[in-house]
């Protein structure tokens, strides 16, 4: 059957009272109304199952946690069940000294004293009747005239009266009345003025404070918009005789999905209490929902007098009491109701916290209340115990400002505009081609990959180490004092980077260690990029600061186009700001040859013309893992250079491999010109920080000699017991080390540059020495003793 064309002919519209001087309009909310959670009566009663004795426990206990102080708790005449459940709170003292229970009965005598013996010694109680007002209940359902309406209430009111006072003598239970015109909203408005007035006086003792008579003015079926239920409970409280004496009480139903509405105007219009159910559960479209009221309250600044600060917990609860769900967009408590997927609501909710935090910053300072002020955003979900992981979820509706926030929060990067914008358009394109929801996760794990961010995700390119130093041309000019301000300094990058899996040392020189990095890129791998943009932020880890890191943000453009509307994005994260640079440019690099593009490959033979000490240094750290130290490269290249002409020509890496262990002794068995008699030598702690070595050495092939020698560390002391031994002075020139390998593998590398100084002869030589142990100081001193084969060394005779 479709809808008809003119529904007047089926359905009649509500009559409008005539209040021409309604004063709830211009009310405000001022406090909380008394809150009546009738939840295990209205609730239960429409629920398809209803609850059991154990959810009724669970569900009483969640309401008195959350300060419902008045609690509906059964219709006791309906089911042992119910009265089973009433006894049981009554006879096992759950309930708080401060807490009402309440119970309903209808207008029928046997029913009743069932209903009172179910609160026989409970401390307080409400005792709460109906019967049903309106011409259709009147005419259809009782078949009752007006008369025999007020009788019935009446006659049933003296009934509690008379049943309620011999319970007080008898068990010491403390009454209040409650009466409800059932259907009033659609009873003649003087009419159910009228049955109340004869309620009143039936009740005959209805005084100030808890002695006050409840009436209860229930939407039961909510058929006319809120206002006219305003306009219903403001002429009942204008006309009601000694209203002081009376408890307004609303009890909206949600036909129309407006209940939230007719309970807050209700309140305007003069009602003192509100019966409702937790989430709306009740009949039909259910009761008015406690939670939503209790929490439009609070975002007015008005304490609720409820508490749901841990809601997901109440949810939980009241889902598996009443075994229906919340709605994903249901008021503070849906799934959803706190997520924004929309590009335009993410961006102005990232706008509005950063907005907040200074905002807040400077409340801070002179001590103002810190308001809450976001987009979209009416409570601060932190309030009901939620996180703000749900805030902002990524799909193909979402924009650059909701995806810069989630990296924000779970990377703590504060991605530059452009930057957004770029990643924007990869989350985008993921998103659209697979038409779904992109987790955080899924948006983390296209940030790490897209920009090579962390170690699961390395490009082609990655930085093993650097050293970062003036150039020697700057320091010149500096000594030389002739350096102007128009001299800028130069710096100089020298590092091991792994290009494809291979090592190179490659070296720069720019007026930064960024630009030193990319002119080494450019010299050494033919990757030719220039910044066009630079930014950088610190991460604090904690409040303190300590563990503080950089985060450095670069745009690179290719260097010959400086206004290319191609770029790459980089991101580096590290403790050290030059080195979270370097690795940004790094990441940017690395997208840029994602596409594939050839790098010149390690030359395979050296040629003394056109080699340089870096192509040594490479081949020596990808056959040997040996990060030779810059002026070790120099000195070996020289050394290769002359083999290289005395072969004539071009020389292989293989032969370069074998000369650099023959020249240093490394990884050789040759016997060294000064020995260690098995290796091994004793290491003591003197006062404060300095050692004593000693150990038997073998000088030139001569008789083992038992010397010792003390410094400040391991090598001073080994050169100081040497110097019991040889004419002249041995001192340390240059000392690195580095790890290499990884875990139980890692073996250390020491490098020394040794410089033997024998005044008598007026001589001065050094000499390169490299050794390698799981030991770091043995590999340091084995490292000297390497050295020490360079070099003529005068031994003293024994
Ligand atoms: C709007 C509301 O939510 S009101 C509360 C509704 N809640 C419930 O009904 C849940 C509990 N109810 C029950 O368990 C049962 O209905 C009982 C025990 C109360 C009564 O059961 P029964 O005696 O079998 O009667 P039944 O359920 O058919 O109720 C209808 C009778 O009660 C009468 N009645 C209805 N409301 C009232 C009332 N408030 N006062 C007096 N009598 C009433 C009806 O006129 C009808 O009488 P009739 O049999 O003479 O025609
Ligand atoms: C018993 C009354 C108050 C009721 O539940 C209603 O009218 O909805």
């Amino acid at each position: 059957m479709p809808m008809l064309s003119a529904p007047s002919q089926k359905y009649k519209p509500y009559t409008p009272l005539l209040l021409p001087n309604r004063q709830w309009p211009s009310k405000t909310f001022t406090q909380a109304p008394i809150w009546l959670s009738t939840d295990l009566r209205d609730g239960n009663q429409a629920l398809v199952n209803p609850m059991t004795i154990e959810q009724k426990t669970v569900f009483f206990k969640e309401a008195v946690k959350s300060g419902v102080k008045q609690i509906e708790v059964a219709y006791p005449s309906a089911s042992d069940t119910d009265f089973a459940f009433v006894r049981g709170l009554v006879e096992k003292n759950q309930i708080p000294d401060d807490v009402w229970i309440q119970v309903l009965t209808p207008a029928r005598e046997d029913l009743i004293r069932r209903t009172i013996d179910s609160v026989a010694g409970a401390k307080h109680a409400i005792l709460h009747m109906y019967n049903a007002t309106s011409p259709t209940f009147r005419n259809v359902v009782f078949r009752n005239s007006k008369e025999q309406t007020i009788e019935l209430a009446v006659k049933h009111t003296k009934l509690v009266r008379e049943l309620t006072e011999e319970c007080t003598k008898k068990h010491g239970t403390k009454f209040m009345y409650e009466y409800s015109p059932e259907t009033f909203t659609q009873t003649e408005p003087d009419f159910a003025i009228e049955v109340c007035e004869a309620v009143k006086k039936a009740w005959g003792k209805a005084a100030l404070g808890d002695e006050r008579i409840i009436f209860n003015l229930p939407s039961t079926v909510e058929i006319a918009p809120p206002n006219h239920y305003a306009d219903q409970i403001e002429n009942f409280c204008n006309k009601i005789s000694e209203r002081e004496k009376i408890i307004v009480s609303l009890h909206p139903h949600n036909d129309r999905g407006t209940g939230i509405a007719s309970a807050e105007l209700g309140v305007l219009a003069g009602g003192d209490r509100i019966e409702g159910c937790f989430f709306g559960n009740g009949e039909r479209t259910g009761n008015v929902d406690l939670v939503t009221l209790a929490l439009n309250l609070y975002t007015q600044g008005i304490p609720p007098n409820l508490d749901f600060s841990d809601l997901q917990n109440t949810i939980d609860i009241v889902t598996a009491c009443n075994d229906l769900p919340v709605p994903a967009r249901y008021p503070y408590a849906g799934e959803l109701v706190f997520t924004a997927f929309s590009g335009s609501h993410q961006d102005a909710i990232k706008k509005g916290f950063e907005a907040q935090r200074s905002r807040h910053d400077e409340c801070k300072a002179k001590g103002e209340p810190l308001l809450w002020d976001i987009p979209y955003l009416p409570i601060d979900p932190a309030d009901l115990g939620q996180t703000y992981e749900a805030l902002i979820r990524v799909n193909s509706q979402s924009g650059k400002g909701g995806i810069a926030y989630l990296i924000k929060q779970h990377l703590q990067l504060d991605l530059p505009r452009k930057m957004q914008v770029a990643f924007y358009q990869v989350v985008q394109e993921v998103s659209d081609r697979e038409a779904r929801e992109m987790a955080v996760e899924d948006i983390t794990t296209t940030f790490r990959r897209a920009y090579h961010f962390g170690s699961s995700h390395k490009g082609r390119l990655s930085l093993r180490s650097f050293k970062i130093s003036e150039s020697d041309s700057e320091k010149r000019k500096d000594s030389d004092q002739d350096s102007g301000d128009e001299d800028e300094i130069q710096r100089r990058f020298d590092g091991t980077v792994s290009v494809d899996g291979v090592y190179r040392v490659i070296r720069g020189q720019g007026n930064g260690p960024l630009s030193a990095l990319l002119s080494a890129l450019r010299i050494h791998l033919d990757l030719d990029f220039a910044i066009r943009e630079y930014s950088e932020h610190t991460i604090n880890d904690t409040d303190e600061g300590e563990n503080a890191r950089a985060a450095t943000y670069v745009e690179l453009v290719p260097g010959n186009d400086r206004k290319s509307s191609k770029s790459w994005w980089g991101v580096g994260v590290d403790s050290d700001i030059a080195r979270s640079g370097l690795r940004a440019v790094l990441s940017a690099v690395n997208s840029a040859i994602s596409d594939g593009r050839e790098i010149p490959e390690l030359k395979l033979g050296f040629q003394p013309n056109s080699s340089a000490p870096e192509d040594v240094a490479s081949v020596i750290v990808n056959k040997l893992g040996l990060e030779l130290p810059r002026k070790f490269q120099v000195a070996f290249f020289e050394v290769v250079q002359k083999k290289a002409m005395e072969a004539g020509g071009e020389i292989s890496i293989d032969v370069v491999t074998e000369l650099f262990k023959a020249t240093y002794n490394y990884q050789n068995e040759k016997p060294t010109k000064v020995a260690l008699v098995n290796d091994s030598f004793k290491l003591n702690h003197l006062d404060g920080s300095r050692r004593a070595l000693s150990g038997s050495f073998i000088f030139l092939g001569g008789s083992p000699r038992a010397i010792s020698g003390s410094g400040n560390g391991p090598l001073s002391s080994l050169l100081a017991a040497l110097h019991t031994q040889i004419d002249g002075t041995l001192s340390i020139r240059d000392y690195s080390e580095h790890s290499i390998g990884e875990g139980s593998e890692v073996v250390a590398a020491s490098y020394v540059d040794l410089v033997y100084e024998v005044p008598s002869k007026k001589t001065k030589t050094s000499a390169w020495g490299v050794a390698t142990d799981t030991d770091i100081t043995e590999s340091g001193v084995k490292a000297v003793l390497n050295a020490l084969n360079d070099l003529d060394i005068v031994v003293k005779k024994d």
